[in-house]
């Protein structure tokens, strides 16, 4: 380990002096899915590389527990290192986490729990060291990945059902959404605000039958909207069936209806839409199986559990081999993953899909508000070096406050479900 830190320092290149991991909370809406309700506050960890040029690299992920602790043993390795030797960094971080006994984290409520655990510690820290690398030879991030082949990356209203306050709180100004009437409006402001052109419902909530009705709302309030249904493998084979009957030509995909490879390979021999996946393929091991399997035809990236944004080129390049498609998944963020998120779907040709994001749905943030904006839909990319968004310190020691002062430490959709319905499981599939 010395020699090859020596080794890093002789090239005089941007040696890292210093890692700091800082967990923040933001304030986030009753949003309801399959597991339960998101809390009153979504973690995120603020990852900060600086080296001894005087360059400083952000990145942000998950901010559960194990999660933290992986994540501050792998901080501690990397001093040393040259932040353009992303491979040394992979290989350091995988050592490292490979030592620790700790299990859990993966932030999305049990949703993804098979991705690789190395590709999840790995990435905020390459996102940061890839902001370094652009501000170093003053490029943004995208040309780092071979450039952008848009100037602008569109993305998709993400609605979900909702409850009009957290309990006991004032009711927030999204209003309540528990019906298709509710989610028509929802859309309508979303639409209004955002100038999105693609539409995506969480489902998973309710019966199948009250999701099919609000799909057909917003295709008859919308009609030239891609729509797309995300129940998160709440159906079984025959109910996926089922909808896919019902939704033929109205969705664009249907997203994990039902669980496991095997599973969606069924219902992908019948529904004549793509079926497309967060859930089943969430690793490079998943990727041969499911294309002998032909389990599905859309892959969602994310670069937060895919290893970073080069590892999620490489996910877009098997995708491509395969004739796969390519879309992005979100879990609630900040402005650094959408950054991130940006610079990635800019410099992947065949992400051809309106991405995710929550963006809507947060009203806090640990960057400086105007590098990110939305037109039409979309965001248009960075062009000034690295990332190109900026912490705000103030911000970040709020957001870190907050974490410390809102007691939630591990994302826990189905506990705080329980804690207003006790009656409430959380069973997949569900119908
Ligand atoms: O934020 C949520 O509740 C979503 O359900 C999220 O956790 C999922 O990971 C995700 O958005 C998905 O597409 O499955
Ligand atoms: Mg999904």
């Amino acid at each position: 380990m010395s020699a090859t830190r020596s080794t890093a320092a002789s090239r005089s290149s941007q040696t890292i002096t210093d890692v700091r991991v800082t967990p923040v909370a933001f304030a986030d809406p009753p949003l309801l899915n399959t597991v339960g309700v998101h809390q009153p506050y979504a973690l995120r960890a603020i990852v900060q590389v600086h080296t001894e040029r005087g360059l400083a690299g952000v990145g942000e992920t998950y901010a559960d527990t194990a999660h933290l602790i992986r994540l501050e043993a792998a901080a501690r390795e990397l001093i040393g290192l040259d932040a353009f030797a992303l491979n040394q960094v992979r290989a350091v971080i995988d050592e490292r986490v490979s030592q620790l006994t700790v299990t859990g984290g993966d932030g999305v409520a049990g949703m993804i729990t098979t991705a690789s655990t190395t590709d999840r510690v790995f990435s905020p820290f390459e996102v940061a060291c890839l902001d370094i690398q652009g501000k170093a030879i003053g490029r943004p991030v995208s040309d780092l990945l071979g450039g952008a082949v848009r100037d602008s990356v569109p993305f998709s209203a993400y609605l979900f059902y909702k409850w009009a306050a957290h309990p006991g709180a004032v009711e927030d100004d999204w209003g309540e959404a528990l019906d298709p009437a509710g989610l028509v409006r929802q859309a309508r402001r979303m639409l209004d605000e955002y100038g999105f052109t693609a539409i995506k419902l969480k489902g998973g909530v309710f019966h199948p039958d009250e999701e099919i009705a609000a799909i057909k709302a917003l295709r008859a309030e919308f009609p030239d909207v891609p729509l797309r249904l995300d129940p998160n493998a709440a159906w079984t084979v025959d109910t996926s069936l089922r909808v896919a009957a019902e939704l033929e030509g109205v969705v664009e995909y249907l997203e994990d209806p039902t669980p496991g490879l095997d599973g969606m390979a069924e219902v992908a021999t019948e529904a004549k839409m793509p079926l497309a996946t967060n859930m089943c393929v969430v690793a490079f091991g998943h990727l041969k199986p499911a294309v002998v399997k032909d389990s599905v035809s859309v892959v969602l990236s994310d670069h937060h559990y895919w290893g970073g944004l080069q590892r999620s080129r490489l996910l877009g390049g098997i995708c491509e081999t395969f004739g796969l498609g390519l879309s992005m998944h979100s879990n609630s963020h900040l402005g650094i993953s959408l950054a991130a998120m940006v610079h990635l779907a800019a410099a992947t040709p065949n992400l051809t899909y309106a991405c995710d994001t929550h963006w809507p749905w947060k009203t806090e943030d640990v960057v400086k508000p105007g590098a990110l904006r939305f037109e039409g839909g979309a965001v248009p990319v960075p062009t000034g070096p690295g990332l190109g968004v900026e912490i705000d310190d103030d911000a970040l020691a709020e957001l870190h406050k907050q974490y410390l002062d809102c007691g939630i430490r591990d994302r826990d959709d189905t506990g705080y479900m329980k804690s207003v319905d006790p009656t409430f499981e959380n069973t997949a599939p569900r119908w």
